[in-house]
């Protein structure tokens, strides 16, 4: 059981050249995983093959022996998205936000989601809290759909560093306690050496990792 990334080609419409070309990687449960590379390699393309946003042109994403985009059931794999401001509804309240991964309108009862969410943020929208916070939030809502693998996109590059590292130190409690695996992508050296069992570098141009 692992999320494999299988010699995974992907290419923009209407951009020549390929985004990735030929990469291949392997998530295991419980592993934290690091992806660094210089900027506009391919490193967001590839978590978006990951976790099915985006379909390969060539080669095949495999999660626990079944497809990376089940067409029912739980999505095994969410993405943090770089951006939070771009992938959250603006129209939607902070707890609509939660709510919509977690139903049952308890989602600060988990206590990892208690630590990265303050109460005072959930009646307010996306653009009246902090860039930060709103990564904070970003986080919860894809751990509360109780994923088995999570690609974190440069999740905490707007943080200071102690918020930084309390977030890194709530995630790797998940990573521990629930075997979530874990494709951390960031430019941080520093941060990667810390928090991942092993890094994959990308020199320059296309990723093939
Ligand atoms: N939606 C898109 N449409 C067209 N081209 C894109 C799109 N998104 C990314 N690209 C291009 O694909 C290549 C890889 O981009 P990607 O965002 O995956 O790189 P990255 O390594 O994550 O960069 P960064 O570290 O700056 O976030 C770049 O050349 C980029 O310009």
């Amino acid at each position: 059981m692992s999320l494999v990334l299988d010699d995974v080609s992907y290419r923009y419409p209407r951009v020549a050249g390929w985004a990735v070309r030929g990469a291949s990687l392997v998530v295991a449960p419980g592993e934290v995983v690091g992806l660094a590379g210089p900027s506009g390699c391919g490193k967001s393309t590839l978590g978006k093959l990951a976790c099915g946003v985006l379909v390969p042109a060539e080669g095949r994403v495999v999660v626990d022996d079944g497809p990376a985009r089940p067409r029912r059931g739980a999505r095994l794999v969410q993405l943090v998205h770089q951006d939070p401001v771009a992938a959250m509804n603006p129209r939607w309240r902070v707890r609509a936000v939660l709510d919509e991964a977690d139903p049952t309108g308890s989602s600060l009862a988990d206590p990892v989601v208690g630590a990265l969410v303050e109460t005072g943020w959930l009646d307010r929208y996306p653009h009246e809290i902090s860039g930060g916070e709103l990564q904070r939030v970003s986080l919860a809502r894809a751990l509360l759909a109780k994923p088995t693998y999570l690609v974190a996109d440069e999740i905490s590059a707007s943080l200071d560093p102690l918020t930084q590292a309390a977030l890194w130190r709530d995630l790797l409690g998940v990573v521990r306690e629930r075997g979530l695996g874990v494709l951390a992508v960031s430019h941080d050296a520093a941060l990667l050496a810390e928090v991942a069992d092993r890094v994959v570098s990308v020199g320059g141009g296309t990723l093939a990792v």
